[in-house]
């Protein structure tokens, strides 16, 4: 094989996946799970999605440590609440910073993306043992098929949502994909990018092989809006929901939404999530059924450090601490099992 100076060759997505397999058991409640996760977005399960987890993995160990937490105090929530940990390995900067664990696994800015991809392979599966559907979201497309295979919920965030490649890369995805409202807060932007998602593509991707290819992708009708606030606000208020819904109804996409309680929503503020949710969970329990689910950061403590920080300690976005997280979800819980008496009569 010929080397290029200022190239380094990856390992094929087949190759890394032949190296670090998915367990035959994981491959079925992989697919279980993207069926629960569908049916709570389109309401034919009543329950309501709660992505939380850290703004991104940078301890593997300490993620472990908070999944298998979350998932033993979760589960008694679970004819209410259809809980999804956010395991993102890749962050969207908006100037320069760590991208995540895929790019710098080592944190020290060698950026080392084949052993990001190793490690973070061998994290995601460890990460599914904890029996809870994972999220992440998906920054560089071409990164995408090292991965997808163990995700069951993806996002497009509010900095790549006007992209062709992300919206083409939604529209083949085998799992619900959240699209994000831009950091302006154009919804428009958002509902379009949601109806490419949708809608039947022929593009370039990578195979499994590592070949560049034009694929068809079928179009992905799970596409969701996630309102995710502003680089000047909040939009969670019924109206700004009543609006993006009638938006979604237009190009007949799922018109059903996501509120990040975290972002613009909490206006960077880790301590603002809880508010946001108890006003949606009012709304939720008063019969609203427009809103789908929610997401949150969320790590063991509260709080941002820069690296090295704490055990536990996000490094990127400040986060709220599990245990005031599962009082959270505890309330939400309620207020879905009071929706639903609502919806009933
Ligand atoms: O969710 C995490 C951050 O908000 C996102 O990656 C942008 O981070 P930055 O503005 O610090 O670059
Ligand atoms: C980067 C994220 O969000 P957004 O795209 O909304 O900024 C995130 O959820 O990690």
């Amino acid at each position: 094989m010929t080397t290029i100076p200022g190239y380094e060759l990856l390992p094929s997505p087949a190759e890394l996946a032949d190296e670090h397999p998915v367990p035959a058991r994981l491959v079925d409640q992989i697919r279980e799970h993207r069926s629960e996760i569908t049916d709570v977005l389109n309401g034919s399960d009543g329950r309501v999605l709660a992505v939380v987890g850290p703004c991104s993995v940078h301890d593997p160990v300490a993620v472990i440590d908070y999944a298998e937490r979350l998932a033993k105090s979760a589960e008694p929530l679970k004819d209410h609440l259809l809980v999804v940990l956010r395991a993102y390995l890749e962050k969207p900067r908006t100037a320069v910073g760590w991208k995540g664990l895929l790019h710098d696994p080592w944190l020290d800015g060698s950026e080392d993306i084949a052993g990001g991809l190793r490690v973070g392979r061998r994290f995601l599966i460890m990460a599914a043992e904890s029996g809870l559907p994972l999220a992440g979201e998906f920054v560089e497309p071409m990164l995408a098929p090292y991965l997808s295979d163990l995700l069951s919920y993806g996002a497009i965030g509010a900095r790549t949502v006007a992209s062709q490649s992300h919206r083409e890369l939604a529209s083949q995805l085998p799992m619900p994909i959240g699209i994000k409202n831009g950091l302006d807060g154009d919804l428009s932007v958002a509902t379009a990018a949601i109806h490419c998602a949708r809608t039947a593509q022929r593009h370039p991707a990578v195979s499994e092989h590592g070949a560049l290819v034009v694929r068809s992708s079928p179009g992905n009708p799970t596409a969701h809006l996630i309102l995710r606030g502003t680089s000047a606000g909040t939009n969670y208020d019924p109206e700004t929901v009543d609006a993006a819904i009638e938006g979604l109804r237009a190009t007949k996409s799922l018109d059903r939404v996501v509120v990040d309680a975290s972002h613009g929503n909490s206006r960077k503020d880790h301590r603002r999530q809880p508010g946001v949710i108890a006003d949606i969970a009012g709304r939720i329990a008063c019969g609203e059924r427009g809103i789908a689910g929610v997401m949150m950061e969320s790590f063991l403590e509260e709080g941002r450090q820069d690296h090295p920080a704490p055990y536990g300690v996000s490094i990127t976005d400040a986060c709220l601490d599990l245990s005031s997280t599962m009082s959270v979800l505890e309330s939400l819980a309620d207020s879905v099992r009071m929706g639903r008496s609502v919806v009933l009569g």
